[in-house]
């Protein structure tokens, strides 16, 4: 990938004004920085070996203004520290920001093959070594490079031979630079890999939890844990010993630069081509020389660590969205609620085998119907391909008699609430997770709904009814109590469509009639597509669809298709043989 130079740019931009102040700033400081030396030279070369009567007034006047300086430097350094540290967070919440809204919008299909954790490491610790390097870098630079060029002209004017003999140290520098940053790059970029990793693990490990104690595991996420910490350690120590030879070098260069000015120097001072005060104001510019020099290790760091954060950031930023609005897509008005599956075939990636071939299916508007069939055969996935999380391979899902890929995404997921087994509470309090289904629901459309889902006797019963904390994803709830919070949200939302994908099937007989109850009111002039397991609880449904491996194989009501003896006679017989 090139690197994309014009976008990285790009974040400076709200902040040009205070950046460029805080550049100017910086050059300012650095230059008067260069000015000590110079006065030391003028007292010990001009004053003090001058008329010595007047020498200490004259000392006095250049103290005062080595203070007035020195108080420049400062307030100019803390207006750089801080403002600059400002910019560079500002930068970095921008790009959290982005990155985040766009992740957002980014399909099922890239959230099947990423890790939560990983992502997680991007939004924090990639963007947080990126703002070091978008304040700190420029500013950096250009404090080195004054410094570096003021003291080149300065050393040069006072003795050119010796300058040159210690610049020509610096080609050797600068291959022995890049050798040791390509080294480096490769190894900040494995250590954000490891550490994603690390995330990674704990995420999962850590909302598992519950599995994890009720099969007494720890020990086996102690190792797996161990195996990722252990890889990030090794990866570290890879790259501690790139930055050791680095450093190490550029110190060696350090010193030979400082034994040769001194040998130089003192030689010079033999030969009477240099005075002895002149070799001390060497002496002191060599470490404005040397300390960019020094710098140079911290800066690549820096350096590196940031570009691969960004290139990372990219890697995310560059990826379309595998689903999303068409130009001119449309809004719906008034749906109705018919589905079509309209020959449908569909696979989740283009090397695995089709879930689903050839397959057409109405569903009137209002009408209930049930799929079932064994476990594999795809009726999470064709429900899946209404809202469009995933897009059919071939053929066409209509809603209403419209292709839902010409319609408008937003609005075609507000026609369609599903209700899952697995329910998703957000950390919170119940108005909140409720409110979630229509965000400018009043307080009462919300205690409605809730009624309407059997939900509101038992959340008046919490101690701080609708404002009680449901804690992570509901802990202090008991399955049925979710089950009727996710239920009361899709009443808010108020959807023409409904998908209920196996929502009794992990409650326990209590919890299931109380919650097969609140569905039943749910599904009331909605178009209801049921998924089960239990074929007990879809006896009453208008039609039920068997779904297998070969597609639909049967469909008809329940006593229709016992009698026809065929899949669903044998699907149902085997439940009731398990059952009894
Ligand atoms: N995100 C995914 N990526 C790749 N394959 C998937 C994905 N989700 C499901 N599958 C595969 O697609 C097939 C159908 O899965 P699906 O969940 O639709 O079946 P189902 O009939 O709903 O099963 P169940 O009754 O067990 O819930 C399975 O073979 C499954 O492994």
């Amino acid at each position: 990938m090139r690197f994309p130079v014009k976008k990285f740019f790009s974040y400076y931009k709200p902040y040009l004004t205070i950046f460029l102040t805080v550049l100017t700033c910086a050059i300012i400081v650095s230059a008067l920085t260069l000015v000590f030396p110079l006065l030391v030279r003028y007292i010990t070369k001009d004053v003090l070996e001058g008329d010595l009567s007047t020498a200490l007034s004259e000392v006095y006047w250049i103290g005062g203004l080595m203070l007035v300086i020195a108080v420049i430097q400062n307030t100019g350094n803390y207006f750089v520290d801080y403002k600059g540290h400002e910019i560079g967070a500002r930068m970095e919440s921008d790009m959290r920001r982005e990155l985040f809204t766009h992740m957002q919008k980014l399909s099922f299909s890239f959230y099947d093959k990423e890790k939560t954790g990983q992502l997680m490491s991007r939004i924090t610790n990639d963007l947080l070594l990126l703002s070091e390097l978008y304040h700190h870098g420029p500013e950096d630079y250009i404090k080195y490079l004054v410094r570096f060029l003021g003291a080149f002209v300065i050393l040069f004017f006072i003795n050119a031979p010796l300058t040159i003999t210690v610049f020509c140290f610096l080609p050797f520098l600068g291959v022995f630079s890049l050798y040791f940053n390509k080294k480096l790059n490769k190894a900040l970029r494995r250590n954000k890999e490891r550490i994603g990793d690390v995330n990674a693990q704990v995420e999962d490990s850590l909302s598992g939890i519950r599995v994890v104690k009720s099969f007494a595991n720890e020990h086996v996420e102690i190792g797996r844990f161990n195996r990722e910490n252990n890889r990030f350690l090794d990866s570290r120590k890879k790259t501690y010993k790139a930055e050791a030879y680095f450093f190490n070098g550029v110190q060696t260069f350090i010193q030979l630069i400082t034994i040769t000015v001194i040998i130089f120097g003192s030689a010079s001072i033999v030969n009477n081509t240099l005075e002895l005060a002149d070799l001390i104001t060497f002496l002191l510019y060599i470490s404005y020389m040397i300390e960019p020099i020094q710098r140079v290790t911290h800066m690549s760091t820096q350096f590196q660590e940031g570009i691969t954060g960004f290139q990372r950031f990219m890697e995310i930023m560059n990826l379309e969205p595998a689903i999303k609005d068409k130009p001119n897509a449309k809004t719906l008005q008034e749906v109705q609620g018919e589905i079509e599956f309209k020959k449908v075939s569909f696979r989740y990636e283009d090397d695995l085998d089709n879930v689903l071939v050839n397959l057409s299916l109405r569903v009137q508007q209002g009408e209930y119907v049930a799929l079932v069939g064994p476990s594999g055969a795809g009726k999470t996935t064709l429900c899946s391909l209404i809202p469009r999380f995933y897009d059919v391979t071939t053929g066409e899902v209509l809603l209403d008699g419209i292709n839902v890929r010409d319609i408008d995404l937003q609005a075609l997921r507000k026609t369609i609430g599903i209700v899952q087994q697995d329910v998703y509470l957000f950390t919170g309090t119940v108005m909140e997770n409720i409110r979630y289904g229509n965000p400018a629901a009043s307080d009462e459309e919300i205690i409605a709904a809730a009624t309407y889902a059997n939900a509101h006797n038992f959340i008046m019963s919490l101690p701080k009814g609708y404002h009680s904390e449901i804690g992570q994803r509901g802990v202090k709830l008991s399955g049925g109590q979710k089950q009727r919070l996710s239920i009361a949200r899709v009443f808010l939302k108020n959807p023409p469509v409904l998908i209920l994908d196996e929502a009794t099937s992990a409650l326990d007989n209590e919890s299931e009639s109380i919650v097969k109850e609140s569905l039943e009111l749910l599904a009331k002039g909605r178009t209801t597509i049921v998924i089960a397991h239990r074929l007990s609880t879809i006896r009453n449904a208008g039609r039920i669809i068997v779904l297998t491996e070969d597609g639909i194989v049967e469909q008809g009501t329940h006593d229709a298709l016992l009698s026809r003896d065929g899949a669903y006679a044998h699907l149902y017989s085997k439940q009731f043989e398990y059952q009894t």
